[in-house]
Parts: structure tokens; sequence; C-alpha cells
């Protein structure tokens, strides 16, 4: 297995998170079949949780023992737990508050108005996945990340020409004056993100063609922190059509036809 980076092409915004959603299932099944148990990394974001809106959906939802699944975050928005703009609170809305889940294997970044403050919380965020570690590891086997991708090319919440996407030790950060609101964030590191068996990234939308094209042109990680996104095994860029537009075609697939041999 060659871990080639791979652009899949959907027509529109539907077909794209049908088409993950069908592959997030499927992957699920093959993973808790081989393993006994299963871990995702969700991402906030408009197809991020449009994705989870399709799992939901999906008529194969409860073909996975959701009840051996393990839930982390990639980030967090600073906000109290119950806001709208949480992060958790839209996953929870959108698909997990629907399929039965093991709540002791969901792992919410800690929230603002709990009595911890920001850099703490990011220090408990790194001590539970450590908890949760494999063996001779700080983090546990990611099997999937999401991500979504910001029109400036930032992942999670490592954003451009900031020092945060060179962070090589830690595994979580606290983030300050996110040019995306709100402006308090936590995030995985990037080698945190990177050691992921699989990274998904899921683009949709003109504005993104840019920030995907640069990712794909492998330009500086600093500049472009989408384009240091690397699964240990695979990473896969699931797009729609307006959002390829910068894509060289030699670079692209099919999404809607593509049988893979392994997503
Ligand atoms: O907390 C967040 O905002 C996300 O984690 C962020 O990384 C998001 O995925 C991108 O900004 C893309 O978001 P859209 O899909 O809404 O453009």
């Amino acid at each position: 297995m060659t871990n080639e980076r791979r652009v899949l092409v959907h027509p529109d915004k539907p077909s794209l998170a049908g088409s993950v959603a069908a592959r997030f299932i499927t992957k699920m099944i093959d993973v808790i079949e081989d393993r006994g148990e299963a871990t995702v990394v969700l991402t906030g974001g408009t197809m991020g949780i449009s994705i989870l809106a399709a799992i939901r959906d999906s008529s194969a939802r409860d073909s996975v023992d959701w009840k051996r699944v393990n839930v982390w975050w990639g980030d967090e928005r600073w906000l109290p737990r119950d806001d709208a703009e949480r992060n958790e609170k839209q996953a929870r809305d959108a698909l997990l508050d629907h399929i039965a889940l093991d709540e002791k294997r969901v792992h919410p970044f800690p929230a603002a108005g709990e009595g911890i403050e920001l850099n703490e919380a990011s220090q408990l965020y790194a001590s539970e996945l450590a908890s949760h570690a494999a063996e001779g590891s700080t983090l546990p086997i990611f099997d999937i990340t999401f991500l979504g991708l910001g029109p400036d090319g930032h992942i999670a919440s490592l954003f451009p020409n900031r020092g945060g996407i060179l962070e090589e030790t830690l595994s979580v950060i606290a983030v300050r004056n996110s040019p995306k609101p709100p402006p308090e964030r936590l995030s995985l590191t990037l080698p945190a993100i990177n050691s992921s068996l699989r990274v998904w990234l899921v683009v949709a939308g003109a504005d993104k063609a840019s920030a995907l094209g640069l990712t794909l042109a492998d330009v500086s990680v600093h500049e472009v922190p989408a384009s240091g996104a690397q699964g240990r095994k695979r990473t896969l860029f699931f797009v729609d059509n307006e959002a390829a537009a910068e894509v060289p075609e030699n670079l692209t697939t099919p999404g809607l036809f593509w049988t893979g041999e392994d997503a």
C-alpha cells in the first residue's frame, strides 16, 4: 500500500457527504472486526458536521457496533459546553446523540466556564490522550482523523503563519487570537494529527479551491498548514467539483466510482 495522497472528486456537497458517510461506515465495520474497536477524530466546520448528519441518515448506520467506537476531536472552540458554536455540541446534535455510543469512549475537549483556563485545558486533553495511548506512545491509535480545510489553508485550529503549526513536541495546544472566531481554541498539533492511520480531508465549495490547489502543490506547511497533513497509511481528500477547480487533472479521481483497496 502506498501512502500517496488521493483526491476523490464528487459532483456536489450532498454526494460528497453521502459518499464519505458510506466509506466511513464501511471502514468502521472493518476496523472493529479486525481490532475489536475503532477510533475516529472528528472535526468542526460545515462539511465536517454535514458528514456526521449523512452518517446519521444512512440506512447502514446501525451496522456499526457504535459501543466499540472511540470518539476524539481534532480541535474545539473555547466556549461553554452547550454553546451552539461548540464542535462537540454540533457533533452531538448531528450524530452522537442518535447512536448507541459508550459515553466512556467519547472524549470531548474541556469547555469554558467549567473552572479551568485554556492552557490547563490543553494539558488536560493531552493527558487524557496519553492515558488512552497505545503501547509506547502518547496517543491512542486514531483509525480516521477528519479535517476540514479553511479558505486560508488551515486545518483543525492550526492557522497559517502561526507557531501552532510548527509545534513538534506537544500533542495539544491552546490557540489565541484565532483568525477564525472564536478567538480562543484548542487543537491537536500536526504530529498528533499525522499519527492517525488515515487522514480524511473533507473540502467543498469554490472558496476552498485556492487553498486545496496550494495544499496539493506542497507549499510550505507554515503558509498552508493543510499541506502537512499526512496519515500513516492513507491521506484522502474528499472534495466537490467546485473545490477541485484548481487541482491538476492528473491528481483527481472520480470519487463516486473509486473502489480503492483501502480508503
Ligand atoms: O473548529 C473549526 O472551525 C474547524 O475545526 C475548522 O478547522 C474547520 O474544519 C475549517 O475551518 C473548515 O470549516 P468549513 O467547512 O465550515 O469551511
